[in-house]
């Protein structure tokens, strides 16, 4: 298993946001739901080595996020919610410049593919700046997989998009969910239904389920993963 977590949990001050989770995953796309402040953007910083658990352990491709960092981001691509980027820069200024980081070989090469599979080229001459929303994402996109890391992980990866935005990043998502471990946030049913092979519901901190999207529906009696959702989660 490419993720392995066990008894994980981070409190804030006074606050239990992760509350002793445990899951592993391989390849494929895990859906990461839940309702607001569940605790998932807290899960997946502390996977990326962001921010320190406050106990449990959770590994990445074998490697423990606390005692092996650096293996762990070698093996991991992360974009954020915020996908914070350098706006001055131009597209293939600031794929160098990852690139660079990671001190990937023939980067010019990479960075040629990289821009094809993430449908770039119509726009890779400009200031990302000067870049609509979706283009942004992509960039965002193409900067977690320049190392070709085994591991992705997709905070609110479509969250603003216009529908054929949302396409391109899904197929893109799909594709890239065939060989690598994906955990996508989302709050987008729909995406679920399209994209992830499983799913995992954390409400306040805790997982209320883990299962195929079918065996969900199926258990709770419901038609929808809406449905589901609410019925899990509401208050
Ligand atoms: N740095 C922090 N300091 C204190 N509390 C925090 C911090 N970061 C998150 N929290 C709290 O931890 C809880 C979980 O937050 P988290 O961002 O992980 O939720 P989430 O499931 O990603 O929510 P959303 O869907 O709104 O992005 C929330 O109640 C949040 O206010």
């Amino acid at each position: 298993m490419s993720i392995r977590v066990a008894g994980l949990t981070k409190i804030y001050g006074e606050q239990k946001a992760v509350d002793n989770i445990s899951f592993e995953t391989g390849p494929g796309v895990l859906g990461f739901l839940g309702p607001n402040g569940a605790g998932k953007s807290t899960t997946m910083k502390i996977l990326t080595c962001f921010i320190p658990q406050t106990s449990g352990t959770a590994e990445v491709c074998g490697f423990n996020v606390s005692t092996q960092p650096l293996e762990v981001k070698r093996n991991i691509g992360y974009l954020p919610e915020s996908n914070a980027l350098y706006t001055d820069m131009y597209v293939k200024e600031s794929l160098a410049f990852v690139a660079g980081i990671h001190q990937i070989h023939e980067p010019e090469k990479r960075i040629a593919d990289i821009i094809e599979q993430t449908g770039l080229g119509p726009e890779q001459h400009k200031k990302i700046s000067q870049l609509s929303k979706g283009y942004k994402q992509r960039i965002g996109l193409a900067q977690a997989i320049l190392h070709d890391p085994q591991v992705l992980i997709l905070d609110e990866p479509t969250s603003g998009l216009d529908p054929n935005q949302l396409i391109g990043i899904r197929q893109l998502i799909l594709d890239l969910g065939k060989t690598k471990t994906i955990i996508l946030s989302t709050h987008i049913m729909q995406e679920v239904e399209a994209v992830c092979d499983h799913v995992i519901i954390i409400n306040k901190g805790k997982i209320v389920t883990n299962d195929t999207p079918e065996n969900l529906k199926r258990k709770n009696n419901v038609n929808t993963l809406e449905e589901m959702f609410v019925k899990l989660t509401y208050r």
